[in-house]
């Protein structure tokens, strides 16, 4: 009878999976056990089965025309116990989704269109204003007070602003004042010859206090009630590290008093300027390191408890590599917190390294979304990914088979896709120590010797591999150390290193961190190794962390696109997942099966 599910999987081996599977679609599934119907019943399965997706029910329309329900279950959306006229969720917008008037009309009409929320909006810069600012205040260090009218980078900036404003029918005084106190401090620049990190927080802050008074207008043009906020003064209170501040706890009650105490005295959309803060020694603008609104938003969801924080970008959500190196990337439907903060660490563009923090200590979960592609589902982030929800079928058992008929005995089947991995991250130019002991096996104390040496330096160390007498590990010197004295610096870790050890420093690596389950760290490993063959690439370290969710290795950063490359099309497009099974009887023993396919 064409209804049938077979699923012949169950004993043998299926072959070409889909990369769905990878995510855990039970879609994909769907489809691979549906092999015995034919291909164009199975297109029209799938159709069938993603608008019912979105109703929470999933029906299946099988060749006969019978049609069975199937329970779908998946990260049910928390339910907001708040007052019912309370905020409800953060939306952030980075640079790309505000670039010009036009994203600016698209991005109001975004918001608009969730009309059950009442969000708190954080804004980047427009476009790539911060990379123009700062390089604006490069070229005032040298190009003499008379010229700095005529940065290149000032001229645009202003022209990118005022056309904005104009296009959007706000006034222009929402931001001349800045674009004014904008050139009066290259000015400054110009005349101190130098550029401080202090100055350059300052300095590039005017970025996101205009994007935000343009908005925070235009929705208040357009009959939409919003307030304007600087994050520097309403309670984000950071460390003095210029350029790349962090968060004090003190922030989270101010903000929500501040933010909480407006919206119930007089409720208008609060926006919010991102990647800002306000040190708490120098009382002076800070930022939150490149890419800092996404943690600006995260803070803002913990510090007032709310449902969820979002965050919208240029693409369809946190996908499994980075686009710029390969652009079949696919989004990454589900992460856990640890995971995302894993692949941000280790180089994902797509979030500040940071931002996970707050949210998985408010457990709030944070969905990543692509604002050119709202209907695109994006990547849902919280604190445990249960695979074990991700498809349960009521299915009966015909002798070998399984199927939606009603044969003889009722069996209730779990469906798990274990996948192997959720993403792969490069990061870049990396420096790599050699350490080697210059005393005996058996000497106690050298890793203690080593580490406090960093410790001392004030320098972070990324990635460690150990034996009893020598060390492997990595520095990220772009994050730790302003740019003219990484070779300084490096100099003197060496010089130290080499009071008790011999110390060999390899520069240009890159890390490639696998993420994902690292339970299946034989299998993933076993395939790892064999692609690295193929493709004659030696791996220089790797290390498996104790946060179970990333395994990383150390190759030549000549080489590391070419094996993200290859390691994705072996991870994410042959199908390389682990289906793992469970079937009984409702009240009866359970049985658990796994295999790779
Ligand atoms: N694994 C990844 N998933 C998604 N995007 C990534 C990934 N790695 C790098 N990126 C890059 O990150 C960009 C989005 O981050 P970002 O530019 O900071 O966004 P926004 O400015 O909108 O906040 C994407 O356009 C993409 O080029
Ligand atoms: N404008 C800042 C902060 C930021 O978060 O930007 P974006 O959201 O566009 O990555 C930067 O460029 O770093």
């Amino acid at each position: 009878m064409a209804t049938t599910m077979h699923l012949c999987g169950v004993k043998t081996p299926c072959l070409g999976f889909s990369r769905r599977a990878l995510h855990g679609q039970p879609l994909w599934f769907l489809q691979q056990l549906n092999f015995s119907v034919s291909v164009a019943s199975v297109s029209a399965l799938s159709r069938t089965m993603k608008n019912s997706f979105r109703r929470g029910i999933l029906r299946v329309n099988c060749e006969g025309g019978k049609i069975d329900v199937l329970e779908r279950s998946e990260t049910k959306n928390q339910c907001y116990d708040g007052a019912a006229n309370e905020l409800t969720c953060v939306m952030k917008f980075g640079g790309s989704s505000v670039a010009s008037a036009e994203r600016m009309r698209e991005v109001a009409d975004l918001i608009l269109s969730f009309p059950e929320e009442r969000p708190v909006i954080v804004l980047s810069a427009m476009g790539k204003t911060t990379n123009k600012l700062l390089l604006a205040g490069e070229k005032a260090v040298s190009c003499g007070i008379s010229n700095v009218s005529d940065i290149d980078e000032l001229t645009f900036l202003k022209e990118l602003h005022l056309r904005t404003v104009d296009e959007l029918g706000v006034d222009r005084s929402t931001i001349s004042t800045h674009l004014e106190e904008l050139e009066q401090l290259l000015k400054g620049i110009a005349m101190m010859k130098e550029l401080t990190l202090r100055t350059k927080d300052y300095l590039v802050s005017f970025g996101e206090c205009m994007s935000t008074r343009i908005f925070a207008a235009y929705l208040n043009k357009i009959g939409v009630k919003a307030r304007q906020y600087d994050a520097f003064d309403i309670g984000f209170i950071t460390t003095d590290d210029f350029t790349n501040a962090d968060i004090l706890e003190a922030t989270y009650p101010a903000v929500a008093k501040r933010l909480h105490g407006d919206w119930i005295s007089d409720p208008a959309f609060p926006i919010v300027t991102g990647f800002l803060g306000k040190g708490w020694r120098s009382c002076a603008v800070t930022t939150l390191g490149r890419g800092g609104s996404d943690l600006t938003a995260t803070t803002i969801g913990k510090a007032l408890g709310l449902r969820e924080i979002q965050v919208w970008k240029d693409v369809d959500g946190v996908l499994t590599c980075d686009p710029n190196i390969y652009s079949g990337a696919e989004p990454v439907p589900y992460l856990t917190f640890e995971e995302a903060a894993e692949l941000a660490y280790f180089g994902a563009q797509v979030l500040h390294p940071q931002s996970m923090r707050p949210a998985r200590e408010g457990d709030i979960p944070v969905r990543v979304k692509n604002s050119y592609n709202p209907n695109a589902p994006g990547t849902l982030i919280t604190r445990a990914r249960d695979m074990s929800k991700v498809c349960r079928i009521r299915l009966f058992r015909n002798k070998n088979h399984y199927c939606l008929e009603n044969f003889k005995q009722p069996k209730l089947i779990h469906f798990q896709f274990q996948a192997v991995l959720t993403s792969i991250v490069l990061k870049r130019n990396v420096t790599m120590l050699d350490i080697v002991s210059t005393r005996m096996l058996g000497q106690f104390g050298f890793l203690a010797k080593v580490f406090s040496i960093f410790e001392d330096l004030g320098i972070s160390v990324d990635v460690v591999a150990t034996s009893e007498v020598s060390i492997s590990l990595t520095l990220d010197p772009s994050k730790l150390w302003s740019r003219e004295l990484i070779q300084q610096e490096l100099d003197h870790v060496v010089e130290e290193l080499e009071k008790i050890a011999v110390v060999n420093l390899l520069q240009h690596r890159s890390i490639i961190s696998l993420i994902g389950n690292v339970q299946r760290s034989s299998l993933i490993l076993e395939k790892v190794f064999r692609v690295l063959r193929t493709n004659g690439v030696n791996v220089q370290m790797i290390s498996q962390g104790a946060s179970k969710v990333n395994i990383s290795l150390i190759v030549n950063d000549s080489e590391a696109e070419q094996c993200v490359r290859a390691l994705h099309s072996t991870f994410f497009e042959s199908g390389l997942s682990e289906l793992v099974w469970e079937c009984g009887s409702e009240n009866g023993s359970v049985s658990k099966m796994s295999m790779e396919c």
